[in-house]
Parts: structure tokens; C-alpha cells; sequence
């Protein structure tokens, strides 16, 4: 297998290694990671995280181990494992579906592999893809609202939403960003804050609770968010306090565009209702692990619900930007979503 490298994950002389983004930005610690309860953990832990990343990684810790000799039935059990990671991104699934696809193939030590490889591969041009189009929206001078983190750390290649602001910046529209800080886990301040310095995308951190005052004081000109399961009725489950955003953005008559691959999108789930939404631990809603140790604010006993992400109905979307193209409401109504549809390209899983 060809070594490979990108922002959050490597493979050097068949292993696997990834940037433990949980101790980002204070640290780059990169993690080994051999076997499938390490990845297990890792996405549990969200070590590696996005919906575009969780897949590429557990495609290519299957196809690593498929290098090193493992059985097809370990494999099979390793691709089954690995689908149940996380419930709600979507691109998981598809990404474990062609890998037990491949595994059926009489060839398919060597399929698996090359089906790995495919992913990773695809994924950077359909990033390339889908800021492409995406920047052709943004206008001169635009201060664009994003949540939690959608770049280089998300995905294989230069991200979703923030690679749509990426690419604007790169074509010197000189758009700013505001960056919500992203409760619970601070994916945004932690992590859209720490790539955003590295790109000189000027930004200014906000808490989530700023959103609606700067929408108001008619200071946020777009907000822009990526995904991690789209439904063939436009439905968007993200991250949670996207659908806040998109009320506020509603309200305000501030654009709202979701930027995601097509590997997002999940014809079978007709609308948001369907999709599964992850419940996580409440310690990280009562408190924040820091580097200097548990900063726990609230009562260690308080009851917590800590849902990882919410749906944002598709009357409240004005953009869907994909590698296939940007849509709006009224495609997206005549089915563009769905198989067949012009943002699904046919030989797409799902
Ligand atoms: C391009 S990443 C899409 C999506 O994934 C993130 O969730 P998490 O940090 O829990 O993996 C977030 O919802 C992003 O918008």
C-alpha cells in the first residue's frame, strides 16, 4: 500500500497514523494506530473526528490490515466493527459498505486495498470539488459565520465549509470568519481557530451565544456549515447548535449554506427524522478537560443531555454546496438529493 500523508492521518510502511485532534491545539501528539479497538477508541474519543475522516480512517486501518495478512473474515468482522463506530455521519457507513463490497470481490485482498485508496484519493478532489463551487458564492469582502471544525483536520483534503472559505480567501475576496466556539468539545475554537491561523484566514472567536447578536447588528453576511448526514429530503444533521444558527439566519435574512461531499448524502433516510443522533458522555457538557487537568464547573453529579448533533430542516437551508454543484431549495425539492438526482452522482453508495 502506498504511504500516504495529510493533515490528521498518515500510513508510512503499512501503519496507520493519526493526530490525536482531542489535544489540538496545545499538542500534536500522533497516535499509531494497529488494530480496530484503537481505532474504536479513537473515534469514540474523537482523537479523529468529521464525518469524511472517521470513513477514510477505518477504510484504511482495514486496508492496512489487510496488507499485514489479516483473513477475510477478520476483515469482515474489523469492517462490521468499525460501521457501528459512531451512528450519525453517514459517510462511515458507505465507506464500511464498499469495503464489504470489496471483500466479496475474488481479488479482494487486493480490492480492499484499492478500495481504500479510492477513498482517501476521492475525498481530496471532492473537497477541491465542492470549495470550488462553494467559493463562486461568497462575495467581496463577505464575514462568514462557521461551527465547529469542517477542514483539513475533517477530512482528506482541504475540507467542506471551511474549504469553501478557504478558497475564497485563496482567490483574495477577503472574507473573514467569524468562528463559534462550538460547545461542548470547542471543535471550532480548538480546532477552525488553530487552521484558520495556519492559512492567515483573518477570523475573530466568538461563543456560541454571540451568533444571534452579530446576525442582528447585521454583522455576519453568510454563515456556512458542513454535515454529517444529509437526507434525501435536504434535512441536514450537524453538529449541535447548527440548527439554532439556522433560525437565527432565517430570521436575520442571512444565507445559510450546508457544504458537504456527496458521500454525506443518504438517500434511504427520506428525512431528518431518520437519522440516528449520537448521545455522548455528560462530562464533557460539566466540564472541559483541559491540558492543566479537569476544569469541571458543575456539580459532578448534574444531569446532563449532551446530544453530539442536531437537525436543521431543509426550509431553513438556502445553498446545499457539493462536489456536484450548489443547490437550492427548488432542486433540492425536485429531488436532487436522491438517486439519479444531479447532486447524487449513480454509482454513489447509499
Ligand atoms: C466535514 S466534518 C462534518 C461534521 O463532523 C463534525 O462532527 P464531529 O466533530 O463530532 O466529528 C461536525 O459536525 C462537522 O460539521
Amino acid at each position: 500500500m502506498r504511504d500516504r500523508s495529510g493533515m490528521a492521518l498518515r500510513v508510512e510502511a503499512d501503519r496507520l497514523y493519526l493526530l490525536d485532534q482531542s489535544r489540538l491545539p496545545q499538542e500534536q501528539r500522533w497516535l499509531a494506530i494497529d488494530d480496530v479497538d484503537a481505532l474504536v477508541e479513537a473515534i469514540h474519543a474523537l482523537r479523529t473526528r468529521g464525518a469524511p475522516m472517521i470513513a477514510i480512517a477505518a477504510a484504511l486501518l482495514v486496508a492496512v490490515r489487510a496488507e499485514r495478512g489479516d483473513d477475510r473474515d477478520a476483515l469482515a468482522e474489523a469492517v462490521a466493527r468499525l460501521r457501528r463506530a459512531r451512528p450519525t455521519a453517514v459517510n462511515l457507513m458507505h465507506a464500511m459498505d464498499a469495503l464489504a463490497d470489496a471483500l466479496a470481490a475474488p481479488d479482494w485482498r487486493a480490492a480492499v486495498i484499492a478500495s481504500a485508496e479510492a477513498l482517501h484519493d476521492g475525498d481530496r478532489a471532492l473537497c477541491d470539488a465542492l470549495a470550488a463551487h462553494g467559493a463562486a458564492l461568497i462575495g467581496a469582502g463577505e464575514r462568514i459565520l462557521t461551527h465547529c471544525n469542517t477542514g483539513g483536520l475533517a477530512t482528506a483534503g482541504i475540507g467542506t465549509a471551511l474549504g469553501v472559505i478557504r478558497r475564497a480567501h485563496e482567490q483574495d475576496k477577503g472574507v473573514s470568519v467569524w468562528v463559534d466556539e462550538t460547545r461542548p468539545l470547542l471543535q471550532g475554537a480548538r480546532l477552525t481557530a488553530w487552521e484558520l491561523g495556519e492559512l492567515g484566514v483573518p477570523y475573530l472567536l466568538i461563543t456560541d451565544s454571540m451568533a444571534a447578536g452579530l446576525m442582528a447588528a447585521g454583522r455576519v453576511d453568510r454563515v456556512i456549515v458542513g454535515a454529517d448526514r444529509i437526507a434525501a429530503n435536504g434535512d441536514v444533521a450537524n453538529k449541535i447548535g447548527t440548527y439554532g444558527l439556522a433560525v437565527l439566519a432565517r430570521h436575520h435574512g442571512v444565507p445559510f449554506a450546508v457544504a458537504a461531499p456527496h458521500t454525506t448524502l443518504d438517500p434511504a433516510c427520506a428525512t431528518g427524522t431518520a437519522i440516528p443522533i449520537e448521545q455522548r458522555a455528560a462530562a464533557e457538557v460539566r466540564g472541559v478537560t483541559g491540558a492543566a487537568g479537569e476544569l469541571c464547573w458543575a456539580p459532578a453529579d448534574a444531569p446532563v443531555d449532551n446530544p453530539a448533533f442536531d437537525v436543521t430542516p431543509a426550509a431553513l437551508v438556502d445553498h446545499w454546496v457539493l462536489d456536484t454543484g450548489v443547490f437550492d431549495a427548488a432542486a433540492v425539492a425536485a429531488g436532487a438529493l436522491t438517486h439519479g438526482g444531479a447532486g447524487l452522482p449513480a454509482a454513489a453508495p447509499g
